[in-house]
């Protein structure tokens, strides 16, 4: 990358800071881009969901993984409950969605609390392991909350074999004008759920799976307690990647937890942050780091830089550390202050190997929260910070009283925050399309096929708040 006229900014940026000029591309379509990654991960999409308790979970991280990208379970969950998330999200279809099962004796009422958990807005209906029937928010309307969803069921569903052309199955739904397929195997027991745009997806992304072929997933370690074991722990339950994360990551604390990992001689690759300067980066990367996690108070949940004037305009920051990481051939991942698919796009211009993705996905299906309507039947999720007061008091439930007053004293973070669902995109898949998608396009008007070529081609330029109001689509008249 490099900035426009070669004149070098005199101050730091950020993402609105600034834009990218288009070249001369050979690239025909923005199919022929390749966006997988080089870091290690394996990750064949740029992005990672960021270690965030109301964010992580396994719903996300099967979904994301299925699509190609890759979550980091939060330091926490206990390690016995993250061997579990590790174990089911491997289990998991790399084609098809996992449904909601219901008996066909339970009740409307249960169908309703449980179908806003899926994207896919559908349960279905399974007597002895074989699908019955289908139920959807909508069979439920105007129906007693106490009868049975075998009499509200469509009992008749798009049914598929597990080895079925999505292409196919995308035709025959499109035919049937049907919203889910449901997918069963050489016995008739019910495999998964697949949708019209499941289908299509299907055909268009790959997901990111280990050399087992199960879903790939990465976990976070702090750097409190007794870090050896509980990295030991973690990459015996399976991890493909383990996180070393801290607010302040350029401390004694990182690096001697840094050096006890590495100890481990762990077989998959080892993130560690968060830092903002060339020098924490190099830091960690000699302490032992493959990747080092960049930023420092972008996050939509973080007050630090309120707290302390402490961070550093995040594409200044990315573009500084991936230069100190690529001259020692390890990487970085940008993290937090991502909005749009634009600043997916300009970190990666900057150097980054991927994007960490936070609040944008906490108001999803798929994240973990319960969904909640507010006054104007708008649904949303409610998100915090993983330094927030509220996290602090998850964090350190088993210490003593005296210890959890004196590290509530620290709070860097939002408690509760609503991250309302886009009625066009409430499932984190259509965040990752429409992410995608501007990515690739931002590809090939650089003239490049891979992430690496687009590192190398861009032309970045700065602008003023004014350049980038011009930028804005424009819902009403000015
Ligand atoms: N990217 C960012 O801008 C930030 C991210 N976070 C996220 O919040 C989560 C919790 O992180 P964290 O607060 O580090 O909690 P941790 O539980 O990881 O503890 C951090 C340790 O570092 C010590 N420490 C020393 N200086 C600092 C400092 N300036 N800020 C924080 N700790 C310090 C703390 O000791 P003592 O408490 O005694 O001081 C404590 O022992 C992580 O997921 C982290 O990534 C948090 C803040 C900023
Ligand atoms: N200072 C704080 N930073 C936090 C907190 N919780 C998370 N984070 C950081 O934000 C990113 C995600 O950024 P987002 O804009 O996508 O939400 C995450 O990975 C952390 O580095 C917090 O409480 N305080
Ligand atoms: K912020």
């Amino acid at each position: 990358m490099h900035f426009l006229h070669d004149a070098i900014p005199p101050h730091d940026l950020t993402y609105d800071d600034v834009f990218m000029v288009p070249r001369h591309s050979a690239i025909a379509s923005r199919y022929d881009v390749d966006l997988a990654t080089s870091d290690g991960t394996g990750a064949t999409l740029p992005l990672v969901v960021a270690n965030m308790t109301a964010i992580a979970g396994k719903r996300m991280a099967e979904t994301v993984a299925r699509r190609g990208g890759i979550t980091v379970i939060p330091q926490d969950i206990p390690i016995p409950v993250v061997a579990d998330v590790v174990r089911f999200v491997k289990s998991r279809h790399t084609v098809f969605d996992t449904p909601i099962e219901l008996t066909p004796h339970q009740t409307v009422a249960e169908a309703l609390s449980l179908i806003p958990k899926r994207s896919h807005r559908a349960a279905v209906v399974v007597r002895d392991g074989r699908p019955v029937g289908v139920v959807s928010e909508a069979d439920c309307v105007e129906v007693d909350r106490f009868a049975q969803v075998e009499q509200v069921m469509n009992p008749a569903p798009v049914t598929i074999r597990a080895d079925a052309d999505p292409r196919q199955v995308f035709e025959a739904m499109d035919a049937a004008r049907a919203q889910v397929a449901v997918a069963v195997d050489d016995t008739g027991r019910l495999v998964g759920v697949l949708t019209r745009t499941g289908a299509l997806r299907a055909t268009l992304y790959s997901p990111a799976v280990d050399a087992r072929g199960g879903l790939r997933i990465a976990a976070a370690v702090g750097v409190n307690g007794d870090v050896a074991q509980k990295a030991a722990d973690l990459l015996e339950a399976g991890v493909d990647c383990l996180v070393v994360d801290t607010a302040h990551g350029h401390q004694d604390r990182m690096l001697e937890a840094l050096a006890a990992v590495r100890a481990l001689d762990p077989q998959v690759p080892v993130a560690a942050g968060n830092v903002v300067s060339a020098e924490g980066t190099r830091a960690l990367i000699d302490a032992g780091a493959d990747i080092v996690k960049v930023g420092v108070g972008p996050g939509a949940m973080c007050t630090t830089r309120m707290m302390t004037g402490v961070g550093r305009p995040q594409f200044s920051a990315v573009l500084e550390c991936a230069a100190t990481a690529r001259e020692l051939g390890r990487h970085v991942w940008a993290d937090g202050g991502v909005r749009h698919p634009r600043d997916v796009a300009l970190a990666l211009a900057a150097g980054a190997s991927s994007v960490m993705i936070g609040s944008w996905f906490a108001g999803t299906h798929e994240s973990p929260g319960d969904l909640l309507q507010d006054s104007n039947g708008r649904s949303y999720k409610v998100s915090f910070g993983m330094a927030s007061a509220r996290a602090v008091a998850n964090r350190t439930s088993t210490e003593s009283a005296y210890d959890r007053a004196r590290k509530g004293l620290y709070e860097e973070g939002i408690s509760s925050s609503r991250m309302y669902l886009d009625p066009a995109r409430p499932g984190v898949e259509d965040l990752i399309d429409e992410i995608c998608s501007g990515v690739r396009s931002a590809c090939t008007y650089a003239g490049a096929a891979t992430l690496e070529e687009f590192h190398e081609r861009t032309v970045v330029g700065v602008q003023s708040a004014a350049g980038f109001h011009e930028g804005r689509p424009l819902a009403t008249s000015w």
